[in-house]
């Protein structure tokens, strides 16, 4: 079995006082690769009498193993280790993102006119036809990256401040691949009424509502009335980004084994917001057969009185065969499980028994249902939500077109046949002479992505009914 290989999430940066004679670098790169790291920039940060001081970066599998690497540095002779720095932390220092004005305000007349006085006739305009704020202010262009902290990737309830770097994660990418100025907010209170009406307060400032790890099965609720209630698109991507991006995932897997959606059995591990979301649209999509599994094993329609609203329906509109048992046993002759619990919940095993030409997609983050390294060889095709393996099927492939076609489209809501435009949209970034085993899914920079899928989802608002029209 082949090991975890390093990530750059785990990297770190360590400044070394090295004796200035010939072999001592080849020695500290040696002694890394012995230690299993992977060794990254090596710098020459200043000399110091006889010593050379570097910068050597390194990428280790967790954090344990960044200590070990350190240690086995430590005790070469002629080097002495001055600091060691995280580089995720290091980017972190003062959060990711920030505001920056459009107009410079630098002169008393663009005070006069961009402040006050000048701003209150704009203020007038908007009071006069609240429609205005839409070209008048940031409105048109701003989505509100809404959390309670309760279900951070798949770290659980971490609270608010803890959901802050994943909130502004997602900011940075709205602003870096659509453009959209979007704001981390964080509240303080898992209340479900509290979250509503803190939502619909906030709304006048915002083109869009973007709700972001609240724990199943209250987001189901906070969604649905917010939908009701708001006349702005809400989205909750960890349901529908997830899903989106998951059957744009599916379609070109299938590409390449020659399978059809109509034909495969589908696992969903993980019932929860985001495998509720999937299995939905796979349904949508044509799938037929397709298992839901949760912690207690297969969902079934013959045994409901336990489950969530949610789970219920899931257990009602999938297994058309009332299969029961557990994951062992739904994943036995499985053409594709997808994976969207927690960390290690799939076991090599139940990989083992899949039908030929397996495809597994362990979405978890950050750490997957199941280590691709575990797999390679038993799975044709291994997804992972994750950007330092093949295949990331991340919601990131989504949100950002999605969001960036309702805004154009002004449309007042993002609805099945939306996400489907993006789906299909996403898939189709690749050709058919380019998908490969290790190729399903577009990159996250790949700038056909934002631009197709914010293109299928605006035509998809008009044609469906939801976007505002010009003429
Ligand atoms: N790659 C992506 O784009 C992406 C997007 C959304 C969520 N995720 C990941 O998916 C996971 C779930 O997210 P969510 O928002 O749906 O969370 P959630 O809490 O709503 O759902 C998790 C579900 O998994 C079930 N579960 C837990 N352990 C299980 C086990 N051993 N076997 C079967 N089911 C089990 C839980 O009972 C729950 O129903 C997280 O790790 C998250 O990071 C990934
Ligand atoms: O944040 C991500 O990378 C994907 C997803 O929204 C998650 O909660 O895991
Ligand atoms: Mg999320």
């Amino acid at each position: 079995m082949s090991e975890i290989q390093p990530s750059v999430s785990y990297s770190f940066t360590v400044r070394l006082a090295i004796v200035n004679k010939p072999g001592m670098l080849a020695k500290v790169l040696n002694v890394i690769a012995e230690h299993r790291g992977d060794p990254g920039g090596v710098d020459v940060v200043a000399v110091e009498g006889k010593y050379k001081i570097r910068d050597i970066t390194v990428s280790a599998r967790d954090a344990k193993h960044s200590r070990e690497i350190v240690e086995a540095v430590r005790v070469i002779d002629g080097i002495s280790v001055k600091y060691v720095s995280d580089r995720v932390f290091l980017l972190h220092i003062g959060g990711k993102i920030s505001i920056k004005n459009k107009v410079p305000v630098d002169t008393r007349d663009t005070l006069s006119m961009a402040y006050t006085p000048g701003v209150a006739r704009i203020c007038m305009a908007i009071a006069r036809d609240k429609s205005n704020v839409q070209s008048l202010t940031i409105k048109q262009n701003s989505v509100a990256v809404v959390t309670d902290g309760t279900a951070v990737l798949g770290l659980g309830d971490i609270g608010p401040e803890a959901a802050m770097p994943v909130m502004e994660g997602k900011a940075m990418l709205f602003k870096e691949f659509a453009d959209i100025d979007a704001y981390p907010i964080c509240l303080s209170t898992k209340d479900t009424e509290e979250i509503i009406k803190t939502v619909k307060n906030i709304s006048p400032g915002f083109g869009g509502i973007n709700l972001e790890d609240i724990g199943a099965p209250k987001c189901f609720e906070i969604e649905h009335r917010l939908k009701q209630e708001l006349d702005i698109p809400v989205f909750h991507d960890d349901q529908h980004g997830t899903a989106v991006v998951a059957l744009a995932a599916t379609i070109n897997a299938l590409k390449v084994v020659g399978k059809k959606l109509e034909d495969i059995r589908v696992v969903v591990v993980g019932i929860g917001a985001a495998g509720s979301a999937i299995s939905r649209i796979l349904l949508e999509a044509g799938v037929k057969e397709l298992l839901p599994v949760d912690i207690d094993g297969i969902l079934n329609r013959d045994h409901t009185d336990h489950l969530d609203d949610n789970k219920k329906w899931v257990a009602e509109n999938a297994n058309q065969n009332r299969v029961k048992g557990s994951l062992m046993d739904a994943t036995k002759g499985a053409d594709l499980i997808i994976g969207v619990s927690g960390p290690d919940t799939i076991p090599v095993e139940a990989v083992e028994q899949m039908a030929n030409d397996a495809i597994v997609f362990a979405m978890a983050n950050p750490d997957p249902e199941i280590r691709p390294e575990k797999i390679q060889g038993k799975a044709r095709i291994i997804a992972t939500g994750r950007s330092d393996y093949p295949n990331q099927i991340n919601n990131v492939l989504a949100f950002p077109g999605i969001f960036r076609g309702a805004l154009d489209a002004k449309a007042s809501d993002i609805n099945e046949e939306m996400k489907l435009a993006a789906a299909y949209a996403i898939a189709n970034c690749i050709g058919v002479d380019e998908v490969g085993e290790e190729y399903i899914i577009p990159s996250v920079f790949n700038k056909k992505v934002v631009r197709e899928v914010a293109k299928a989802v605006k035509e998809a608002a008009y044609d469906s009914g939801v976007a505002k029209r010009n003429s």
